[in-house]
Formats: C-alpha cells, sequence, structure tokens
C-alpha cells in the first residue's frame, strides 16, 4: 500500500525503533527562542553537555521585544532576552537579536531564510512551529525537556500521530484568503477535531494558495489541536525556497528537487480519517468567541448558546459572549473595534501587508492601528515597496518586528474591555491583554475594518 506525506517524511527520520516506545526521530532543524528556552540550557549546563549540533540550531528574539526601538524596559522580558544571549554565545548558536537584520518572529525567519525545506523535520519550543509545515516538513512544537533532549541529542522520542487529510474542494472565491479558510476549518472540525494527527492539506484551493497563505493554514493546525499540518511541496515550493540563503544551490537544488517531488501522498495511501470542506461556498470569516473555533462568516450574527446541541459547546459559548461582552443575534458587521492588529506568524508576511495596504491606500483608519512586520527581512521588504509610506498616510503605526500584538508578553497589549480586529491566531481570554477582546481576522479584513471601526470585509467598503 502507498504511504502519506507524513508517513514518507516520518519514517525517513528514524533513528531507533522498538516495541511500545516511541520512535527516536532525528531533527534536521531546531529553532529556538527567548520564552521557552532558559530551562533547557540551564539542564545542558547541569549536566555538563554541549549542543551535539549548533550548525542545525538557530534562535531569535520574538516575543518579548518591544516593536518601537529602544531598551526593553519590563524587567522580565528582559532577563529572558538577556539570558538567550548568553546562553546562545556560551553554546555557539546563531543568534538573531533585536535590532539585527535577520531578526524575527521564529516561524517567519525559518522560511524566510530558507532554511525550511521540504522532508524536514522541524521542532521549536513553540505551538506554532506547525507552520513549517506548509513546505511539506514535519514541523510541531515540543516542551521545554523536550527542547533540551533536542539540543542534546539533536533526536527526540515521539510516537508517530495518526493522519488526517483536509480535502479542500473547489475555489476560494475572490476576496476570500488562506485565513478565513483556515478559520472555517477550525470551526467546523472544532479546536480539537485535530487531536493525535498529523493534517495534510490537499485539494485545488490549497494547491492554489502562496506559500504565504499556506503558511497561514498550516500555522494554525494546532489550533484545531493537531499535531502538525503539512501540505506536500511542488513548483510553488519550490519557486519560492530557490536563491533563498540556506536553499541548495547548482547540482545540489537539482538533486534536492527531484527528491522533493517524491514528497506526496500516493494516489493509493489511506488515511485515518478524511475532512472534506467546498471551499467555493466560504465567505471572509471571523471569530466572536473566546477559542479560534467560535467562529462564523462575517455576513452572519452573533450566534445564541441555545444554537449548540452540544451542552459543553453551549456552555463555552455562553462564557465567551458575557467575556466578549456580545448579544446573541447582534450583526457580526456590527462590532466596533477600538484596535487593529496586523501581524504576527499567522498574518505577519509580505503578501499580508500586501494586502492590507492595497485595502488601506488613500483611506484614513478610525482606529488604533498597528501594522507589525514578522521580522526585519519583511519590513525591508515591505519599505522597498513604499508600504510603510500607505500605512502611515492612513495612520497606522509602523512597527519593529516581534510577536508584538499576538500575545500579551510585550508591550503592545489591549486594556481592559478593548476589543481587537486582529490577524494571530489566538482568541484566548486576556491573550492580547488581561480583559482584551479579540476577533481573530485576515489581513484583508483587519485593514477594511480599521478604516469602519466595525468588523468589515473589503468588499463593504
Ligand atoms: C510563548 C510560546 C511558548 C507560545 C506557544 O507555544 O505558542 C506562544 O508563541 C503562543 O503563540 O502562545
Ligand atoms: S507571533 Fe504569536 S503565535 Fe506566533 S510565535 Fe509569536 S506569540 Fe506565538
Amino acid at each position: 500500500m502507498g504511504r502519506t506525506l507524513a508517513e514518507k517524511v516520518w519514517e525517513q527520520h528514524v533513528v531507533r525503533r522498538a516495541d511500545g516506545e516511541p520512535d527516536l526521530l532525528y531533527i534536521d532543524l531546531h529553532l529556538i527562542h527567548e520564552v521557552t528556552s532558559p530551562q533547557a540550557f540551564d539542564g545542558l549546563r547541569m549536566a555538563g553537555r554541549t549542543v551535539r549540533r549548533p550548525d542545525l540550531t538557530i534562535a531569535t528574539e520574538d516575543h518579548n521585544v518591544p516593536t518601537v526601538l529602544g531598551p526593553i524596559s519590563d524587567p522580565v522580558s528582559r532577563t529572558q532576552v538577556e539570558t538567550l544571549r548568553k546562553n546562545a554565545a556560551e553554546f555557539g548558536i546563531r543568534l538573531h537579536p533585536m535590532g539585527d537584520a535577520g531578526q524575527g518572529v521564529v516561524h517567519i525567519i525559518g522560511p524566510q531564510f530558507g532554511l525550511t525545506q521540504p522532508g524536514m523535520t522541524i521542532v521549536c519550543g513553540d505551538s506554532h512551529t506547525s507552520t513549517h509545515g506548509a513546505f511539506g516538513a514535519i514541523a510541531f512544537g515540543i516542551g521545554t525537556s523536550e527542547v533540551e533532549h533536542v539540543l542534546a541529542t539533536q533526536t527526540l522520542p515521539a510516537y508517530r500521530p495518526k493522519t488526517m487529510a483536509i480535502e479542500v474542494k473547489g475555489e476560494l472565491p475572490v476576496g476570500v484568503t488562506a485565513k478565513d479558510l483556515i478559520l472555517a476549518i477550525i470551526a467546523k472540525i472544532g479546536t480539537g477535531g485535530g487531536q493525535g494527527y498529523i493534517v495534510e492539506y490537499r485539494g485545488e484551493a490549497v494547491r492554489k494558495l502562496s506559500m504565504e497563505g499556506r503558511m497561514t493554514v498550516c500555522n494554525m493546525s494546532i489550533e484545531a489541536g493537531a499535531r502538525a499540518g503539512m501540505i506536500a511541496p511542488d513548483e510553488t515550493t519550490f519557486e519560492y525556497l530557490r536563491g533563498r540563503p540556506h536553499a541548495p544551490t547548482g547540482e545540489a537544488w537539482d538533486r534536492a528537487v527531484e527528491y522533493w517531488k517524491t514528497l506526496r501522498t500516493d494516489d493509493d495511501a489511506e488515511f485515518d480519517k478524511v475532512v472534506e470542506i467546498d471551499a467555493s461556498a466560504l465567505t471572509p470569516f471571523v471569530t466572536w468567541g473566546t477559542n479560534p473555533g467560535q467562529g462564523a462568516p462575517l455576513g452572519s450574527a452573533v450566534p445564541s448558546p441555545e444554537q449548540f446541541a452540544d451542552p459543553v459547546e453551549r456552555a463555552a459559548a455562553e462564557r465567551a459572549l458575557e467575556y466578549m461582552g456580545l448579544a446573541a443575534g447582534t450583526p457580526l458587521r456590527d462590532i466596533q473595534v477600538d484596535t487593529v492588529f496586523v501581524g504576527s506568524c499567522t498574518n505577519g508576511r509580505i503578501e499580508d501587508l500586501r494586502a492590507a495596504a492595497e485595502i488601506l491606500r488613500g483611506r484614513k483608519v478610525v482606529t488604533r492601528t498597528l501594522i507589525v512586520p514578522g521580522s526585519m527581512g519583511v519590513k525591508k521588504a515591505a519599505e522597498e515597496e513604499g508600504l510603510h509610506e500607505v500605512f502611515k498616510a492612513a495612520g497606522a503605526e509602523w512597527r519593529e518586528a516581534g510577536c508584538s500584538m499576538c500575545l500579551g508578553m510585550n508591550p503592545d497589549t489591549l486594556k481592559p474591555g478593548e476589543r481587537s480586529a486582529s490577524t494571530s491566531n489566538r482568541n484566548f481570554e486576556g491573550r492580547q491583554g488581561k480583559g482584551g477582546r479579540t476577533h481573530l481576522v485576515s489581513p484583508q479584513v483587519a485593514a477594511a475594518t480599521a478604516v469602519t471601526g466595525r468588523l468589515t470585509a473589503p468588499a463593504d467598503l
């Protein structure tokens, strides 16, 4: 019988297999940031060990960095960042510190440098490592003790997850984006729907997505509970990678592409589970609640808890409406926001900024609007295209790279009761600051919302 993409990549990396034990996997790329690495390095030090493959390990500062130039004023954040610097220097790991041209959100810089490649195993002490699966890699988040294991051995014990196919039929209508697609998928299968699975996104609509769009989709796999998300590599992938600093060159490139072309699910392979979704029926999608599965088409209304047959979902909806300060039946388009955030590892790439700029060109924002490039590389590219001028002319703030308002670990936060339209991936209670209320949206909806002050699609302008 044929094999799925996930099975192929997994089997390629098994260094040891024994009955009743997890497989020992070889890890091709280990990404590090300041939040989840300090104890791992402490562990190494205590055991007198070194980093096995510093050349396959790369660190960046992203979660705790301010997005305006200047020192880090919060003492906890400062300590985290200083600790990462000290650890990187001591263990010989390449680090992209604040202000460095290569700095950025960990899941933005891997692909940007061409470090993320098809067929790899990629880990990071961060749940959104699933982003890298967009290249046909098995990429997943690990805990700090696992970070220590990978640092010490470049391997990781892991049980092979089951496989799920999400077949996206038809084409996305004009104005409907990768973000709308993944929000609709999570609303359909639920925040636990992917649990225990590596998901492979397939079908016409997925093949037509750009690499940026594919990364947006894979990024949020974890929000459906999946271990990882993957998309088989194709010409779009190869074109994206060609010429990037760490991509192979010359003959090595040709050999790599030949191998990468084999990284697809065989026609006779079987998935443990298959879910189908019709792309052509989708419209811009936003969340109304406090988990990424509590979403609905922008053209609809805030649901009533009674609509949920499942008692757990009903109770969750009730709590969410209370926290969000929303009444059932309110048209989603009537929800007023005071802050708009465009950025994060979900939607902080150049294509996302281009989409937002296209909508903001010649218009003015009526809300506090933060535009935060996912990396310094994205920032530079955006400035070369003059996008920053478009944002500034519209009255938006143009910032330095970092996780920013995706989570409340740096100065960019919501105040209690403030409401945002945010291109990030989590809308949990307090995610963007204590008492803050988050609506997850695409960059296009974020930009249109900044113009009207209510949840808005570009087509409504
Ligand atoms: C801080 C980090 C461990 C966390 C994660 O694992 O995802 C963060 O990036 C997030 O998005 O919540
Ligand atoms: S941008 Fe957000 S989701 Fe991505 S790594 Fe940073 S905090 Fe996590």
